[in-house]
This record gives structure tokens, sequence and C-alpha cells, in this order.
């Protein structure tokens, strides 16, 4: 409908969102093999309780019917002895409360069970998630791999809590059930099993059918979520352009949508419970007109086979029906499944080899080696860049928007590899060294600064988790943060939601200073990081950033020019290429790129 919505209004066509398609893929068995992998770590404790408590209550739920049709009715009845019926009463009484104690355990087991492979799952691809490489995240959206990590692992939790064990208990139910009657009495049970096939037919079809109705509501339910999601992120930008109308019609179209598929799918659903009910009805009218006709012309079949089967019909179109339901389920749980292996199955691009070395205690001399670059096949990023960056030496990085510059950062810190040539550290290629110890000599310092949950003081403390309070405050003094950090209501203990919202940009980068400082490591790269700080901030800490890359190869993006002017090496890129080098006075006495750049900026100060 939010098709129909938007031909009807096409100032609403700019709300795209990536659609999930329903899937209806045939059965993979080698999916669930792999599924059932997880299972594996419970085999020796909670799967073979479950089993067990299972089977207890089955063969309870099987025994009694036989039990009171053949003893009870057929033998003990006609003998008229009560104390024997007693204690027939009695037995049954405590087979039921066995069944009981059967089904507590095996739910309880079978929660357990569930819980943990779910956690387990879980727990596994958000790890590999976070160790994949940037080249992954550049291609989606973080709302599509949110939905991965939890409503697609959810909608596993079903087969694992209920499904396997009940696809166990349901077989051995029916069939026992199916041999029980064919051996109670062989005409009797035929006549009543000629309905399955076509209940069995028609009910696989309903089922069919009010899947595709759920999955129709995931699919809306998944369209307002983005929505919602965009919507919430960029609440700030649609109330500057004022576009909240058009945002709240989109929305109720989107709300309504969902709403009617919401009611489509219950209805469809609210049919399947009387026809489980009337394949009961239809069984029952058989066994009574046909069953009667056997005990009276029948000398075969007694009283007591006709009451045991009055037991069974009651329990046999239960596991039918939840059979049909877990085939439905499988097929779910196959297609999110199918979305979980493909994300487990994604192989970082930036691999860490077998025997990578440790990089433990470094210079910082960095090397660009021919260098070429592309994100994508068709663009080229860099074109054969050969730097070099001295240990303790400060590199600045400027260009145009889109020269390159952060493409460097990116590969220094060995977010990608390059497409030829080498980057090294100290001499060592970046593709033969551990990826952790690499990061954790590098800093990187963005413009836009991540703050995370939680209060100032551990999120300084993210650049090294063992330092102490006094190492915190002093690394914020040294950046010049303690002074805005003291004025808060909490001091460093000031709670922060995610991305610091309470804070100005300038504050969170000198947050993120802070946090770089204490990681103390020998390379440090600052992107556009006193973007946000105001000049007379900047003046300021021009001291703190002195003492934050004193000792440390340092490079340096920066659009303002006069953060960069007493750079060691200036290094001037355009598209990809390095157009020349070299510090500031050579630069502006060879009258090139770097001249015209300051020049243009000098030129807008004055139009001041
Ligand atoms: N993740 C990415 N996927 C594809 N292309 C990218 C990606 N990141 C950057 N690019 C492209 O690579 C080129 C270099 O980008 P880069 O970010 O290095 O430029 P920059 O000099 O840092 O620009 P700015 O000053 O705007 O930050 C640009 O053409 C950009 O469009």
């Amino acid at each position: 409908m939010a098709e129909t919505l938007k031909a009807k209004s096409p100032h609403l066509k700019r709300f795209r969102y990536t659609q999930d398609i329903p899937v209806d893929k045939p059965f993979n068995w080698q999916q669930l093999v792999r599924l059932l992998k997880y299972v594996k770590p419970y085999a020796k404790t909670a799967l073979p309780i479950a089993i067990i408590a299972m089977l207890v209550s089955t063969a309870v739920r099987l025994i009694v019917p036989v039990i009171i049709g053949n003893y009870v009715v057929d033998q003990v009845l006609p003998t008229g002895d009560t104390n024997l019926l007693l204690s027939f009463a009695v037995g049954i009484l405590a087979l039921y409360l066995l069944s009981y104690v059967g089904n507590a355990v095996r739910i309880k087991y079978v929660n357990i069970l569930g819980q943990n492979v779910i956690y387990d799952l879980r727990h596994h691809l958000f790890s590999h998630v976070q160790r994949l490489s940037n080249r992954f995240f550049d291609n989606r959206s973080a709302g599509s791999i949110i939905v991965r990590i939890m409503n697609d692992i959810n909608s596993l939790q079903e087969l694992f809590t209920n499904g396997i064990i009940n696809l166990l208990m349901d077989s051995i139910m029916l069939i026992s059930i199916v041999i029980i009657l064919l051996v109670v009495s062989p005409k009797l049970a035929l006549a009543i099993m000629v309905v399955i096939p076509i209940m069995f037919y028609i009910s696989t079809k309903l089922r069919k059918n009010i899947r595709r109705s759920w999955q129709q509501v995931r699919i809306q339910q998944s369209r307002v979520n983005s929505h919602l999601n965009e919507s919430i992120q960029g609440v700030r930008i649609t109330q500057s352009f004022s576009q909240e109308d058009n945002n709240t019609e989109y929305f109720h179209g989107v709300n309504d949508d969902t709403f009617q598929s919401w009611r489509i799918a219950t209805k469809k659903s609210a049919m399947f419970r009387p026809f489980v009910e009337m394949s009961n009805a239809i069984g029952s009218v058989i066994l009574i007109a046909y069953g009667s006709y056997l005990i009276i012309y029948d000398p075969q079949v007694t009283l007591g086979n006709f009451v045991t089967f009055t037991f069974f019909i009651g329990m046999f179109w239960e596991p039918i029906s939840r059979l049909g339901q877990m085939y439905n389920q499988l097929l779910m749980a196959m297609s999110a499944s199918e979305r979980i292996f493909e994300f487990l199955d994604e192989k970082p691009n930036v691999k860490e080899k077998d025997d990578a070395i440790e990089m433990d205690d470094i210079q910082g001399h960095i090397e660009f080696d021919k260098v070429q670059f592309s994100y994508d096949e068709d663009r080229i990023a860099l074109h054969e860049i050969s730097l070099e960056m001295k240990p303790g030496e400060t590199v600045a990085l400027v260009g145009h928007t889109g020269s390159g510059k952060s493409t460097i950062a990116n590969l220094i810190n060995r977010f990608y590899d390059p497409t030829q040539g080498s980057v090294k550290i100290d001499g060592t290629d970046l593709r033969d060294v551990k990826l952790d110890g690499l990061r954790q000599n590098i800093s990187v310092v963005l413009q836009d600064t991540f703050i995370f949950s939680g209060t100032i003081m551990e999120n300084i403390r993210f650049g090294r988790p063992d330092a102490s309070d006094e190492e915190v405050i002093d690394a914020a003094k040294v950046v010049g943060a303690d002074d805005f950090i003291q004025r808060l209501a909490d001091g460093y203990e000031t709670e922060v939601e995610e991305r610091g919202n309470i804070l100005s940009a300038g504050e969170r980068q000198l947050l993120s200073f802070a946090r770089a400082l204490l990681a103390d490591p020998k390379i440090i790269i600052l992107d556009e990081a006193t973007a946000s700080i105001d000049t007379e901030t900047e003046v300021k800490i021009q001291d703190a950033l002195k003492r934050l890359l004193k000792g440390r190869t340092s490079i340096i993006i920066a659009h303002r020019l006069s953060t960069i002017r007493d750079s060691d090496n200036i290094i001037v890129l355009e598209n990809g290429r390095i157009l020349e080098q070299g510090n500031h006075n050579e630069l502006m006495n060879h009258q090139g790129e770097y001249y015209g750049l300051v020049k243009s900026q000098f030129q807008m100060l004055d139009q001041l």
C-alpha cells in the first residue's frame, strides 16, 4: 500500500527503503545440519535430559489409553472388582503425575537448550561481524546488520526451544498411535486414517498461506523500522526543513499497511484452529458411526477398543497439525539461517596471516611504496603513492575534498590493503603484522568523534582500559578538557548518552584527544580533528596538541591550513596523486598548489 500512497502523493517518492523479499526456498538439509552443530555443546547435558523427559511423558500418554481400553474396560469392568478398579485408578494417576514431571523437566531443559544455542549463535555472529573489514560495512546499512543479529536470530529461537524436541515427540507419537490403532483394530484404524492425506494436504496449503501473510507483516514492520530509525536519527534536519508533515504522512501510510497486513494474517491464522477441530470432529464421526457398527457386527472389536480409539483420536490430529506447523517453522528458520550464514561466511578482506608478526615496540617509521588503491573497481583513489614519514615527524596531508587524504590514513591503520604496492611500518609490510598490535600503536582522532554511552571517565579510558582515574584526569588536563569536565554536574562521572549529544562538538573533540593521549600510541592520525574547535580554543590547545604529538609520528589532515604550518612535511594531494611536498616555507617559495591554497584562505579572511 505504501506504493499506492507514493503514486497518489508524488512528494513522498523520496522515501525508499530496501525491501526484505519473502523467501520460499526448498528445504536445505546442509543448512539444517550446520545449524544443529550449535546444539553439539549441549549434546551431553540439556539435550539428553530433555529427550529422556520427553520420552517418559510421551510413553505415558500412549500407554494410558491402552490400559483404560484393553484392561479397565474390557477385563476389569466385567469382573466388577472395585478394589482392582481403584488400584488401576491410582496407577493411572501415578502415571499422569510422572508424565507431568516429564513435561515440566522437558520444558525446562528445552528452554535452557534453546536460550543457550541462541546466545552462542548471537555471540558468534557479533564477534565475527565486529572483526569484518571496513569494506563489509561500506556496503551495508547499520540497520540491516542489526536486523540480522537480532531479528533473524530471534526467529531461530522457536526452532531451538521447542522445534527440535517437538519434532521428535510428534513423530514418535504419530507413528506409535498409528501402530497401536492398527494393532487394536486395523479396520477402524484404516477408516479413520482415510482422511489423513486430505487433511494433511489442506493443512499444509493453509499453513503456507498463513506463513506468507506473516512474512508480509514482517516486511511491513521492517519498513516501519527503517522509516522510524531514519526519522529519529535525522529529526533535527527534518525539523529545520519543516518536513514533519511529509514524514508523518508517510509514517501513517506504512503504519496502516502494517495494520492491514497484521489484520489479514491474524484472520487467516484464526482459521487454522477450527480446521484442526473439524478434522477431529470428522474422525470422531467416523469412529462413532463405523466403530458402533463394528462393535455390533464384528466380534473382534470390543468396547475397550472403542474407548482406546476415542482417546487416541483426540491425540491424533495434534501431532499432525504441529508437524505441518513445524515444517513451516523449519522453512522460516532456513531463510533466517541463510542470512545469518551469509554474514558468518563473510571473510575479512584484511586478513591476518597465520605467522603474523607481533608489533610491540615500534619506532613509527611509515613508508608507502608505489601504493595504488581503489575502493571500487572503476575508481582509483590513490595512484602510485610513494612517501616516507620518519619517526617523531609531523606530516600534514592537504588537498581538495576527495583527493585521498583519509584514504592514506585508512591504509596506515590497515583498514584496507593496497591494491598494488605496500605500506610499511619500521620496514615491515603491514600485511605481515598482527592487527591488534598494529592498531594499539596507532590512535585516530576523527572530526566526528564517537562517544559511547557511559561516563566521561569511561569514555576517555576507552583509550587504555587499565588506566587509573588519575591517569585519565591527567590526560584530560594535558589536552585542556579538564576545565569543561569540572563544570559538568557530575564532573568525570557525568553520564553521556550514545554519540554524546549533551556535549558540544568541540568538547567531544577534546575528549577524543584525551582518549588518544591516554592510549600513548607511537603514531597518531588527526583527521580533521580540530575542525570543530573554534580558532580561539585551537590557539589555546596548540600547546596541548604539541604535547599530544610530541615524540610520535603524527599525520594531520586539515583544511584549515593555519593548523599545519609548523609541520615537518606537508604533502599536497590531488585526485589521489602527490602534487608537491615540503615544509611550509619551501612550498610557499615554490608557489605551487599549496601556495594557492594558502592565498585563497587568506583572501577569504580578508573579505571578512
Ligand atoms: N568507503 C568508500 N567507498 C568508496 N569510495 C570511497 C570510500 N571512501 C572514500 N571514497 C572515495 O575515494 C576518494 C578519496 O576519498 P578520501 O576520503 O580519501 O578523500 P579526502 O581527501 O579525505 O576528502 P575530504 O577532505 O572530503 O575528507 C573519493 O573519491 C571518495 O569518493
